[in-house]
């Protein structure tokens, strides 16, 4: 590709551009990246609704990064598998299920945050 002579400000203006893109074909076409953001919209409610401190708050929101960022890159994997070979392979197979389980680990540690985070604030008051 043609190295381009804009300035600075314009090619980084153009970064967000294809980003915001890998964005929208994310949301769009990855089924678990939408539920992702579907859960993080619901636990931004609770949140809100239990009054979480700002250090619960930015944990929140650290982990659900974490968690997007693992769903984005194993979507690219699965797209660049699909693309180098969309035939069965049993090397393939293993790249697959090692993206999909660095999601599991992303996924996990932010259930087990959520729990940790919400269950004092929610079952204790029941019992109080
Ligand atoms: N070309 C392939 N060669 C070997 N195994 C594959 C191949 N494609 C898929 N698999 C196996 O099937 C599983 C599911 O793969 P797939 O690409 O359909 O992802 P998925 O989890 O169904 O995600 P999505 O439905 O979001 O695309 C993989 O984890 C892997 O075990």
């Amino acid at each position: 590709m043609e190295k381009s002579n804009d300035n600075f400000f314009v090619r980084r203006k153009r970064a967000f551009g294809h980003a915001g893109r890998g964005l929208r074909l994310l949301a769009a076409n990855e089924v678990h990246f939408r539920i992702h953001l579907f859960a993080f919209v619901l636990v931004m409610l609770a949140g809100w609704w239990v009054g979480l401190s700002t250090t619960e708050w930015l944990i929140i929101v650290i982990v659900s990064g974490l968690v997007f960022s693992a769903e984005a890159f194993n979507s690219v994997m699965e797209r660049l598998c699909d693309f180098v070979s969309p035939e069965y392979h049993a090397r393939i197979k293993d790249i697959k299920d090692m993206s999909a389980a660095a999601v599991t680990l992303a996924a996990i540690t932010a259930f087990v945050a959520g729990l940790i985070i919400f269950i004092p604030k929610i079952i204790f008051p029941l019992f109080s």
